[in-house]
C-alpha cells in the first residue's frame, strides 16, 4: 500500500517505520515546510498534523479520490463538514481521537461504568489527561471523547469543562509534564469513597500501529467509519 504521511512529526515517524515493517511504502512525508504535494500519489493517506491544518488536509484527500485517516485533534469544529464532503464525494474518512486498541478498550470500560453509575447520585464524575508539554490543544481528544461517553450514557451529566466545575457539569483537567505519551484518569467520588479507572499509554506505538491498520482496513471502502468499526468492539 502507498501511503501518505500527511504530519511527519512524532507519530508521522513511529507510523513510518510501523508500516514499513508490515510491507507499506510511504510516498508522501507532508510536513509545515513542504505543503505542494500530489496527494494521488498514495493508495491512502494517514493525517497527523496540527488542528488548524487537519480540515484542509482531509478535504484535499477527499476531494481527489484518496482514503483518509485522521488522528488530528483539536479540529473538531469542523468534522461535521468533513463528513458531509465525504459523503458528497463518495469517499472513505475515519477520525479517532485515539487509535491504539487499549484506549479503545478503555472506552467501552468507560461507557459501561458510566450507565452503572447513573441512578447513584451521590458519586461526582471528574476527569484528568496528562501530556507532554508540545501538545497544542486542551483538553485532550481522548478527554472529549471520554467526557461525550459519559455525557450520552450518565443522566446526571449534560456538560464537560475544562478546570471548571458546576452541576451536571464533568470537570477535566489538563497537565503538561515533559515527555508524558499520554495518560486519562477517570474518577467517581463519593463521601464514602473512590472508584477509579485509568490508561497510561507507555509510548506512541500503539497509537500509530492502530492508525496503520486503520489505513489497510480502509482500503476499498466508502463511508465515514470509527475505530470500532475497524476493530470490531463496543
Ligand atoms: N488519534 C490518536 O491516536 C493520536 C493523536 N495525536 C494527535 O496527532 C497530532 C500530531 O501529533 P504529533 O505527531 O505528536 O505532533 P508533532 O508536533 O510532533 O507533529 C505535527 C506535524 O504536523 C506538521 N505540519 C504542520 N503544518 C502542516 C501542514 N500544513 N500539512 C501537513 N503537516 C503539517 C508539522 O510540521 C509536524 O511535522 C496532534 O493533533 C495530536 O493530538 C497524537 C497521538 C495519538
Ligand atoms: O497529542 C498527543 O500526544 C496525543 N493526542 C491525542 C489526544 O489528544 O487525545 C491522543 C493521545 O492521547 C496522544
Amino acid at each position: 500500500m502507498k501511503i501518505a504521511l500527511l504530519g511527519y512529526g512524532k507519530m508521522g515517524k513511529t507510523i513510518e517505520q510501523i508500516a514499513i515493517n508490515r510491507g507499506h511504502e510511504i510516498v508522501l512525508k507532508i510536513d509545515k515546510d513542504n505543503t505542494d504535494y500530489d496527494i494521488t500519489l498514495a493508495d491512502v493517506a494517514i493525517d497527523f498534523s496540527i488542528p488548524n491544518v487537519a480540515f484542509n488536509n482531509i478535504s484535499n484527500c477527499l476531494n481527489n479520490g484518496v482514503p483518509v485517516i485522521s488522528g488530528t485533534t483539536g479540529w473538531l469544529d469542523n468534522f461535521n463538514n468533513a463528513v458531509n464532503l465525504c459523503n458528497d464525494k463518495k469517499g472513505a474518512f475515519i477520525y479517532a481521537s485515539n487509535f491504539s486498541l487499549g484506549v479503545n478498550i478503555f472506552f467501552e470500560m468507560n461507557k459501561y461504568l458510566a450507565k452503572m453509575m447513573s441512578n447513584l447520585k451521590q458519586y461526582n464524575v471528574s476527569m484528568e489527561e496528562i501530556h507532554h508539554t508540545q501538545k497544542l490543544d486542551a483538553p485532550s481528544g481522548t478527554a472529549i471523547s471520554l467526557a461525550n461517553d459519559i455525557i450520552s450514557n450518565n443522566n446526571n451529566f449534560s456538560d464537560w469543562k475544562l478546570n471548571e466545575n458546576g452541576e451536571n457539569i464533568i470537570p477535566i483537567t489538563a497537565k503538561r509534564i515533559e515527555d508524558v505519551p499520554g495518560t486519562h484518569t477517570i474518577t467517581y467520588a463519593s463521601e464514602v469513597d473512590t472508584i477509579t479507572i485509568d490508561h497510561v499509554a507507555h509510548n506512541r506505538q500503539g497509537f500509530a500501529l492502530g492508525a496503520v491498520i486503520a489505513a489497510e482496513w480502509i482500503i476499498g471502502k466508502t463511508g465515514v467509519f470509527t475505530m470500532n468499526d475497524v476493530l470490531n468492539i463496543g
